[in-house]
């Protein structure tokens, strides 16, 4: 990149068009003759319920897919993009939903890295000089002397944007950019992206499912259901209704269950002093105790990176426990699959595809794994009966709505909600005693979004014993009976929810207590 590239208004947006995109998948159409239109300098959002199509559109505008037929114009200028690389020459770039930065390298570090033109030998005062004539065109502030490690996640989000502009990619495609950051992270990005487009220096568009992401920062908007376009407009001409009846048209939308019960007295799950060490065999959790009852739902509220996953991963038996005892019914419980099916205990976790499915493997085989060495999917030790297993996957697809074309389809191509829901599937259609959930709704859209939560009612309605660890305030506010925060490794702050408050919360999750 050259200097003189980095100047202010040395770089514009850019405009970009689809027309008539169709990508076809085996017998798949997953984009159906997509005409989409992003003006230069606009903030346009992408919306539609999971499996839509819109990760398909992106990646066809990305070059990470060829699409069947259509074409693509940038400026007005028909393109071809046959790889990634053509769409970054281009001025396109991406920002996923997780970290691309190298955690141990600074801010600085990692901008210079990311050029294609990086010399060999690098000269740290020429191009700091550059470093600090770039972020003066920019409203992103970043520590540049950190390791990346260190920053929060609303700093590494804005990383990740600032890579892109100076990557010099003036159209940037944001993935549902907001899901790890907090309500005033969330708001201060889209803020500084907003004021970028209105000065003419970006253009955006973002795949989102929060309507008031879509109401408070974008111009336009696309509707995507089943591959095809089906409304597109100015979001000021348009009302929240409208466009959630584009995307799942006259679909009813679970409400979520009410509490029909006060949890019971009876103690299901205890933790008792549980300790952990992180991969680098420091300490991640530490003296973790907590007390689920029986039609309990405990809310574990914190920002990421503080213990949460450790916890999980001892939970599920995927981290060793260094010290403490977890017990239920007052019984000592080790978490290893006798134990989980005897104990009655389930679970699920955001990105299933990583942890909890094997994504080459099939929908229906996917669903089994809970049920594969029992009757009558194994009607003989170690013998796997195909009819009955599709059978159950069957019934689970059209009880949970989980949109895939068949039982024999690799669970990897299903869409992220889709996944989430199948695992959801196989884990809830059991006798649940126990369920231990970390960010059930991560991806999803909201009409998915009301139907896990209100599951997950059901569960605890039923008896069951649920741990919920979330960082989605608003989850844990709408779902939890008690509250419980962690701060670096430790319970710092536990409540009833009758007894506490959003802001209160709030102040302990930030490390006030
Ligand atoms: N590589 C693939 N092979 C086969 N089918 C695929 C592939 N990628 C996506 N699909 C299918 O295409 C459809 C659209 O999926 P896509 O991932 O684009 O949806 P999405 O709108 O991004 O959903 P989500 O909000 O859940 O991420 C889905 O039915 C999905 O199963």
């Amino acid at each position: 990149m050259s200097l003189a590239r980095t100047r202010p208004g040395a770089t514009r947006a850019i405009g970009v068009e689809t027309v008539g995109m169709t990508k076809i998948f085996g017998g798949l159409t997953a984009l159906d003759d997509v005409s989409i239109r992003v003006a230069s300098g606009s903030f346009h959002a992408l919306l539609g319920e999971n499996g839509a199509g819109k990760s398909t559109l992106v990646k066809c505008m990305m070059g990470f897919y060829q699409p069947t037929r259509g074409e693509m114009l940038v400026n007005d200028v028909q393109v071809d993009v046959p790889n990634p690389r053509a769409a970054t020459a281009l001025g396109i770039g991406m920002v996923y939903q997780h970290f691309t930065l190298v955690p141990s390298l600074t801010a600085a570090e990692n901008l210079v890295i990311a050029r294609v033109d990086t010399p060999a030998v690098i000269d740290w005062g020429k191009e700091r000089t550059a470093l600090n004539a770039f972020l003066e065109t920019t409203p992103f502030r970043v520590p540049l002397d950190v390791p990346v490690s260190g920053l929060s996640a609303g700093e590494k989000q804005k990383l990740e944007i600032l890579k892109q502009l100076y990557l010099d990619q003036r159209f940037l495609i944001l993935d549902e950019p907001t899901s790890v950051l907090t309500p005033d992270e969330a708001d201060e990005m889209l803020g500084l992206l907003h004021g970028m487009t209105k000065a003419g220096d970006l253009t955006i568009l973002m795949i989102t499912h929060k309507f008031r992401e879509v109401t408070a920062y974008a111009d336009d908007v696309t509707v995507l259901r089943r591959g095809r376009v089906v409304g597109s407009g100015r979001v000021e001409d348009l009302s929240i209704a409208e466009m959630s009846r584009m995307m799942i048209g006259e679909t009813d939308i679970r409400e979520s269950a009410a509490r029909t019960a006060q949890p019971e007295k009876k103690l299901k799950l205890e933790l008792a002093g549980l300790f952990a060490d992180d991969d680098e065999e420091l300490p991640a959790i530490e003296a973790i105790s907590l007390k689920i009852h029986a039609g309990e739902i405990l809310g574990i509220a914190g920002v990421s990176g503080n213990g949460q996953s450790e916890l999980i991963e001892v939970l599920s038996g995927q981290r060793l426990l260094k010290d403490g005892r977890i017990f239920i019914d007052t019984r000592p419980y080790e978490p290893e699959r006798r134990q989980m099916d005897r104990f009655k205990v389930f679970g699920f976790s955001e990105e299933p595809l990583r942890n909890v499915a094997v994504p080459r493997m099939s929908v229906a085989e996917n669903m089994a794994f809970r049920t594969f060495d029992k009757s009558p999917i194994s009607p003989f030790r170690g013998w796997l009966s195909p009819v009955p297993m599709r059978k159950k996957a069957r019934g689970l697809i059209d009880a949970y709505r989980v949109k895939t074309p068949s039982t024999e389809e690799p669970i990897e191509n299903l869409s992220g909600g889709n996944v989430q829901r199948a695992i959801l599937a196989r884990e809830l259609s059991g006798d649940v005693d126990v369920l231990i959930v970390a960010n059930p709704c991560f991806g999803l859209d909201f009409a998915s979004v009301a139907e896990i939560r209100a599951q997950i009612i059901d569960q605890r309605n039923k008896g069951a014993a649920i741990l919920l660890v979330s960082e989605d305030l608003d989850e844990i506010l709408e779902l939890a009976d008690t509250v419980a925060v962690m701060s670096e490794g430790r319970i710092t702050y536990q409540s009833p929810m009758a007894r506490t408050d959003r802001a209160t919360i709030g102040h302990a999750m930030a490390g006030h207590h």
